[in-house]
């Protein structure tokens, strides 16, 4: 009998089973070192233990504080993993540099091969027209940033890293890596006329690719006021999935571009090579354009 309503309530609170014989029933998988406070016989209700109880019950979880010794093996293990990929890429770049050198004149003969250099700033609308250019004049488009971003994805790329963080940051790839890739892609198309986009965008890589893979024949400058361009390419960032169409890089690919870029097109401006177009129209307006200068260079 209960004395008293609330010693009767206490009592009804009481556990159907202890949390002893709770842990007797499911007791197989459980430690035989009990922790102190799960065998108290003080009988307090029943409930589940939680995750992390049930965790700290069984061991599960507990982290040993690891010594000294295994972290500096582990740390020196990573950095020799590290030491040898950036061993292997500064090999593989040296090996590209040495071949470029070692050559005595261009891989591509300029009688046989037609290059046209697309240049222009971020957003401009190179890849756009060069599009139009290979529909009607049997161009192969080449764009060295397409390049960039599939050698960047293929797996096992040694340069696959080192690209991403050029491109996030709106720099320029070393030369080596972007000169190899167009050369390989000429030689696998196996066409004989192309339009080279975003290439090249610093002098050494314009000496350089004429020096070793192919003289140009001419270069199509795209001229666009910065505005309209980071309208443009803002927008394509809303659905491109580009690293590098974002405001903060779109402002690093500008200053790369007047800074590094820009002194490219001067240099072939004294060439001769260069025509202008302004590209602020419609695509459809600004390729009317595209096309006279086309049919001029290539009237055959
Ligand atoms: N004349 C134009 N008027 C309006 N929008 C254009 C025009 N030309 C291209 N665009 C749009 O602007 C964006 C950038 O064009 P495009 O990709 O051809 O430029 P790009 O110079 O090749 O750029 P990037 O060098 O960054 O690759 C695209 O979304 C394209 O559809
Ligand atoms: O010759 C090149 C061409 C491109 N890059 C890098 O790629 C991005 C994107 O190029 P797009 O032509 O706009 O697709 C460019 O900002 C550079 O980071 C390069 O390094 N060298």
């Amino acid at each position: 009998m209960f004395r008293t309503a609330s010693a009767r309530l206490t009592a009804s609170l009481r556990p159907q089973i202890t949390v002893r014989s709770y842990i007797s029933k499911q007791t197989s998988h459980f430690p035989h070192k009990i922790p102190f406070r799960f065998i108290t016989t003080t009988p307090i209700r029943y409930r589940p233990p939680t995750t992390d109880e049930a965790s700290k019950a069984t061991g599960a979880g507990q982290q040993r504080k690891p010594s000294f010794i295994a972290i500096l093996a582990v740390a020196s293990v990573g950095l020799s993993a590290y030491l040898v990929l950036v061993k292997s890429r500064e090999g593989q770049k040296k090996a590209i540099e040495q071949k470029l050198e070692s050559r005595t004149k261009p891989a591509f003969d300029k009688d046989k091969y037609t290059v046209v250099f697309v240049l222009g700033g971020p957003g401009s609308g190179k890849g756009t027209q060069c599009q139009n250019l290979v529909r009607d004049f049997g161009f192969v488009h080449l764009s060295a940033g397409d390049l960039l971003r599939a050698e960047q994805r293929r797996p096992g790329s040694e340069f696959g890293e080192l690209i991403n963080t050029y491109i996030k940051e709106g720099r320029i790839v070393p030369m080596e890596i972007t000169i190899a890739l167009l050369e390989k892609a000429m030689r696998e198309d196996g066409g004989t006329r192309f339009l080279v986009d975003g290439f090249p965008r610093k002098m050494d890589q314009a000496v350089k690719f004429e020096e070793t893979v192919c003289e140009s024949k001419s270069v199509l400058y795209f001229e666009c006021p910065e505005e309209v361009m980071l309208t443009r390419l803002l927008h394509r960032g809303e659905t491109s999935g580009r690293v590098d169409d974002n405001i903060e890089t779109i402002r690093k690919r500008f200053k790369t571009f007047v800074e590094s870029s820009y002194p490219v097109v001067q240099y072939f401006e004294k060439k001769g090579k260069v025509k202008t177009v302004l590209c602020v129209d419609t695509p459809e307006k600004v390729y009317e354009k595209v096309k006279e200068i086309f049919k001029e260079i290539f009237k055959e």
